[in-house]
């Protein structure tokens, strides 16, 4: 369970100058990022992977505090009151949010960080934290993509109907991220991710 946050007072809206690196990813559901992301970890286990809160339920084999923290709407309405995010947003009816002290503490001490979230929570981290590098996930068609998220097995029909609409509004964006990766051939959407982070 996540643990409450101490409240961070903040003067500016632009978050404190970083001495580490943070990088946001971003793409439609079903496109790969989290099995992406798992190869990464795996490759560089150094990496800080934040760990964000939501109301979704747990899909199977989902760990609380690994995966998510899955909390309730109340907790997560108290805990954005409280500012304890650095963004959040809602998708595909439910609430989603990256705990802002973690993130900020990991940064501030040299880390590279990847978020994993969504379009309008990278649009926020984008204005209150300009330096941060943004790179969104294609799908190779998205005929493949509505595949995959079926291929995948964990989503009700009407959960698959609004990711897929959401899908489209979200790859219409993509040109707002500093690198577009298209997740076609699994090694080489990989291998492109580390290059970025990496050199
Ligand atoms: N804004 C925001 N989006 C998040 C956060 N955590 C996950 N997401 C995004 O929420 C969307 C739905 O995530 P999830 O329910 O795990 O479904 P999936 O993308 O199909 O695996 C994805 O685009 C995630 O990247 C977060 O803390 N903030
Ligand atoms: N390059 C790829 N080619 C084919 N299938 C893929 C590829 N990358 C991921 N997948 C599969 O697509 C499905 C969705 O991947 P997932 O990582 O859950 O997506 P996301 O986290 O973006 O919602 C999974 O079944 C995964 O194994």
């Amino acid at each position: 369970m996540m643990q409450v946050l101490s409240i961070q007072s903040r003067a500016t809206t632009k978050e404190s100058p970083l001495s580490g690196k943070l990088i946001v990813l971003t793409g439609p559901s079903g496109v790969g990022k989290g099995t992406l992301m798992r190869s990464l970890l795996q490759r560089h286990p150094e990496l800080y992977y934040s760990v964000s809160a939501t109301t979704r339920a747990p899909r199977p084999g989902e760990i609380d505090g690994k995966n998510y923290y899955f909390i309730s709407r109340s907790k997560f309405e108290q805990l954005l009151a409280q500012g304890e995010f650095l963004e959040s947003a809602e998708f595909a009816g439910n609430y989603y949010g990256t705990p802002r002290e973690a993130v900020l503490n990991q940064v501030q001490s040299g880390q590279l960080v990847v978020l994993e979230i969504e379009l309008e929570g990278a649009r926020q981290v984008r204005t209150s934290f300009p330096e941060a590098l943004s790179i969104f996930i294609l799908p190779p068609s998205f005929e493949e993509l509505e595949n995959r998220i079926r291929g995948r097995g964990q989503d009700s029909e009407e959960a698959i109907a609004r990711r897929l609409q959401r899908a489209k509004e979200e790859i219409q964006a993509a040109d707002e991220f500093d690198l577009q990766i298209v997740n076609d051939d699994f090694e080489t959407a990989l291998n492109a991710i580390e290059a970025a982070l990496f050199g």
